[in-house]
């Protein structure tokens, strides 16, 4: 036997042979560029897989990937996923789409073209080259909830014509959608609905309160609170958002999830913390009270048992830990 080199290939039940699980995947990233996709895409690229990056440039930026300038596993495309696309990969992070609510009510039919048309490209592409497909959702699908902390199984409180509706029906339309290819073509797919996000690269003309609070206090101003500043949100940090996809990816299970962090502030203690951070000395003239924004939910707080039990997830970052770090951020 000396010499003889013998292979062992696995074989299952039914005859067939299973090939080991290749380490190295090929992944498409839609939305890549932005906020949330090119901290994911610095993880998969760590984690040694090739990726190609979709972005259309709306809200995403090429120097949130400058940093793998010159890696030849990744691939920058410059594309809008409401036109079709065919690239061969193995998964796909359907990500593509402006999140905050300036950017995304600025243009409501492109917002709900992106929505439609790209996740049904999106799936369409999935479908053909067998490739599994997760989907970002959001926590804006509960709309304004009466249903307090939000499960995944309650249906929400969404008015689907108001100001937000191309964004929070859109999503809802979407899941539709990857439920619709799940059941009929047997396209596997995730969704995680995806709660307040925050974290370094944000940008300071974003316009949601965390970019906007850090980016008022930096230059001295008061910050804008919207209504009586007793909404309430629960923040979570984008390395918590990002272990949390990545764990829905690998796991077999399709209902939604949430993914969040379940500490819930109101706005206006939000304002106070921020304060703290950043206005050591006390000068900021402290709070702008503005009228308050058609349509807000007024409170919003995710119940993250399905992410704990199905994927043993839950968030590390304290909003105080990662407050520090995007503000140091902002500031430099
Ligand atoms: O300057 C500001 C900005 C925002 N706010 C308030 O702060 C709260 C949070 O507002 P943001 O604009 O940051 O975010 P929203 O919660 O309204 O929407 C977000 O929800 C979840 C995600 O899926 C989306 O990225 C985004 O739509 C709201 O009550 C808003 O009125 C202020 O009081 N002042």
């Amino acid at each position: 036997m000396e010499g003889r080199r013998v292979l062992h290939i696995p074989i299952s039940s039914n005859g067939r042979f299973f090939s080991p699980a290749p380490l190295k995947k090929r992944i498409l990233v839609t939305g890549g560029a932005g906020f949330v996709g090119s901290h994911l895409i610095d993880r998969l690229l760590v984690k040694g897989h090739s990726v190609v990056c979709l972005d259309n440039y709306f809200t995403g930026r090429k120097e949130n990937l400058r940093q793998w300038q010159g890696t030849a596993s990744l691939e920058i495309i410059r594309h809008d996923v409401v036109d079709p696309i065919l690239v061969e990969v193995d998964e796909i992070y359907h990500l593509a789409c402006p999140a905050s609510p300036g950017h995304y009510q600025s243009n409501a039919i492109k917002t709900l073209k992106t929505s439609f048309l790209g996740t049904f490209n999106m799936l369409g592409l999935a479908k053909r080259v067998k490739a599994k497909l997760l989907f970002s959702s959001t926590s804006e699908v509960y709309g304004d909830p009466d249903q307090h902390p939000q499960v995944e199984e309650y249906n929400g409180n969404v008015s689907c014509t108001g100001i937000r509706a191309c964004y929070d029906e859109g999503k809802r339309c979407a899941e539709a959608l990857a439920y619709s290819y799940m059941r009929q073509d047997k396209v596997r797919i995730s969704v995680a609905r995806i709660f307040n996000t925050y974290g370094p690269r944000m940008r300071l003309s974003d316009g949601r309160i965390v970019s906007n609070f850090a980016a008022q206090a930096l230059a001295g101003r008061g910050l804008t609170i919207f209504g009586s500043g007793e909404a309430t949100r629960s923040f979570q940090y984008i390395q918590d958002l990002t272990s949390g996809l990545l764990r829905l990816m690998e796991s077999s299970y399709s209902s939604p999830v949430n993914i969040g962090n379940p500490q819930e502030i109101s706005v206006k203690s939000f304002s106070t913390l921020v304060l703290q951070l950043v206005d050591e000395f006390g000068n900021i003239e402290r709070l702008d009270f503005q009228a308050s924004v058609s349509d807000d939910p007024s409170r919003r707080k995710p119940d993250i048992s399905k992410a704990r039990e199905q994927l043993g997830w839950y968030p590390m970052w304290s909003l105080f830990d990662g407050l520090t770090e995007t503000i140091f951020y902002l500031r430099t």
